[in-house]
């Protein structure tokens, strides 16, 4: 599913007419009749109810959003839902086709708003080009306060993206109201998957407006979800050994962040890569070798601190390393002197490696940490080198410029780092972006707050390594390693909700995430 921006939206809808002849009043129909066959199968399949036992109101605007709408009405109509249309700018109201006489207009709305079970906003979407006007404000708010009123009883269907939503920054009008549902048409909007518009969208649909593939060929933004991630999937092949699925080499964990290599080598079995090794210094064995008993080890040599330990520990990683598929570097590691110098020391010799001898790499968390303070760290890494920076490590990789968490800015440093890095950046956040320097972006469109736990970031780390070894692009091992990291989650909150998850919670919920992904049906 392609993401646009308003510019691109209306480049489509142009080329549409113009090359393919559908012009505005077809698209329209399409997506007003695209848009009651989503609303139509939520009534039946989710809230089991039949259309003739529904009453909805409409809230139509000015312009197409407006025409949307009434289209959308006619289709739910003829299912034989109960139909009211309320014209804003005129103040026309109209119930089960008769107008309404003007001078009762306010006391029938008010009947309407108190007893409906569906507000459709059709008042504005993409082409609003100013402040939402107060009396339009203050209708929405009814609208809010009557959904207060009688919660889980009035949803707000928002038809291509609540009214005063930014559809390219995420900005949101102060009196824009949350909607349940959103049913956007053609394609999500670039400014759906940035706060605050993030959080009032609801459960978001797309609805077709009949455009053809051909004219999506040209896009390169996609929204990442159980659709694409379905396709990401690497096979399982009946005849298989541990060696089909690959072998991930860790450097993490250090004496206080034990738990990231326990984690992070957790995860790499979890999405099905066929071993894991762990290297350690031989102080951290017993704690592995009791908690994580797959795993296999490389000792690193310990001794006295400082950069020739730290030398000498990535020799002693890389003597190990042919015929490792992936190698992940960073989680739980700290910033001693011998760290950076054992990270420095493995980036160089992975450059000089031919290509088909060098391990994917994967660097997180103190990886990126201890990169973030060398010059032009960037020229370091080995192409198609994953790095996985939450905001906070962004900003220093990016020499204290912040970034936000769920911000529109993030869309720019994504766009931009990868490319001028030359790495698949993960971009964490609350809807977490995936570039790469060719100039391809995904974005998740689940997030979940109880992920803000400590050492969920390295789950995901090792999601990543373990799919590098099973041989998926480092585009599609990080965008499939993403979904499932939030899809795992989900799974967690339906016991615990968004509060209280702990990072080894997931590991379970991956697996079973996968299967859920399986099953054609699931979204
Ligand atoms: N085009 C197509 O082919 C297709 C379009 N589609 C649909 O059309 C939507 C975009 O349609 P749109 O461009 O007509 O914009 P829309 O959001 O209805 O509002 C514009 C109207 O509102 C007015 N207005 C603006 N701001 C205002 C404000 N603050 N307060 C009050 N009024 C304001 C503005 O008037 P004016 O600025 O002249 O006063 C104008 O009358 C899109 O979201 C999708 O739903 C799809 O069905 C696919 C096919
Ligand atoms: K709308």
């Amino acid at each position: 599913m392609h993401i646009v921006d308003v510019a691109r939206m209306r480049e489509l809808e142009m080329r549409a007419d113009q090359e393919y002849g559908l012009n505005t009043s077809i698209l329209m129909e399409n997506a007003g009749r695209s848009a009651a066959e989503l609303l139509a199968r939520y009534i039946r399949e989710r809230q089991r109810r039949s259309l003739s036992e529904c009453e909805l109101l409409f809230l139509i605007g000015p312009g197409n959003n407006g025409g949307d709408g009434q289209v959308m009405a006619r289709h739910l109509e003829a299912e034989g839902a109960h139909i009211n249309l309320y014209r804003w700018k005129e103040r026309r109201l109209t119930r089960e086709g008769r107008e309404v006489p003007a001078e009762q207009v306010e006391a029938e709305l008010n009947a309407l708003l108190q007893r409906v079970g569906y507000v459709v906003d059709a008042l504005l979407g993409t082409g609003r080009s100013r402040p939402l006007p107060e009396d339009m404000r203050a209708l929405l708010a009814r609208v809010e306060q009557e959904r207060a009123r009688r919660p889980g009883e009035l949803l707000v269907v928002a038809i291509d993206l609540p009214t005063g939503v930014n559809a390219d920054t995420g900005e949101v009008d102060p009196g824009s109201i949350r909607a349940d549902l959103t049913i956007t048409l053609a394609c999500p909007k670039q400014g759906f998957f940035f706060f605050p518009a993030r959080s009032y969208l609801g459960e978001l649909f797309v609805g077709s407006i009949g455009l053809p593939e051909e004219l999506e060929r040209d896009l390169s933004d996609e929204m990442l979800d159980a659709t694409l991630a379905r396709t990401l999937l690497p096979p399982r092949p009946l005849e298989s050994n541990k060696g089909t699925f690959g072998r991930v080499m860790l450097f993490c964990g250090s004496p206080p962040y034990p738990g990231s290599a326990y984690l992070a080598g957790s995860a790499v079995l979890r999405v099905g890569a066929g071993l894991v090794t762990l290297a350690v210094t031989p102080d951290l064995l017993p704690i592995y070798a009791s908690s994580l008993h797959e795993a296999t080890y490389v000792l690193l040599p310990a001794g006295e601190p400082g950069e020739q330990r730290g030398q000498e520990q990535a020799r002693t990683l890389l003597e190990h390393l042919s015929g490792y598929r992936a190698l992940l570097i960073g989680p739980g590691l700290g910033r001693a002197p011998a760290t950076r110098s054992a990270i420095l020391a493995l980036l160089d010799a992975l450059r000089s490696l031919p290509e088909d001898e060098r391990p994917a790499l994967v660097i997180d968390a103190d990886g990126l940490n201890n990169l973030a303070d060398v010059e032009n760290w960037w020229q370091r890494l080995p192409p198609g080198t994953v790095i996985t920076p939450h905001p906070g490590e962004m900003s220093r990789l990016l020499g204290e410029t912040r970034v936000s968490g769920g911000g529109i800015d993030r869309l720019q440093v994504a766009r931009h780092c990868a490319q001028a890095w030359n790495v698949i950046l993960v971009l964490k956040g609350a809807c977490t972006l995936i570039s790469e320097p060719a100039g391809r972006l995904r974005i998740n469109w689940e997030s979940n707050p109880a992920l803000a736990s400590a050492g969920t970031g390295d789950v995901l780390a090792g999601m990543i390594a373990g799919y590098l070894a099973q041989r998926l692009t480092p585009f599609d091992a990080a965008s499939l390693a993403v979904y499932l990291h939030v899809a795992a989650s989900k799974l967690v909150s339906q016991h615990c909700g968004d509060a209280g998850l702990l990072a080894s919670d997931l590991l379970p919920q991956i697996p079973a995430a996968r299967l859920r992904l399986l099953q054609p049906t699931s979204t």
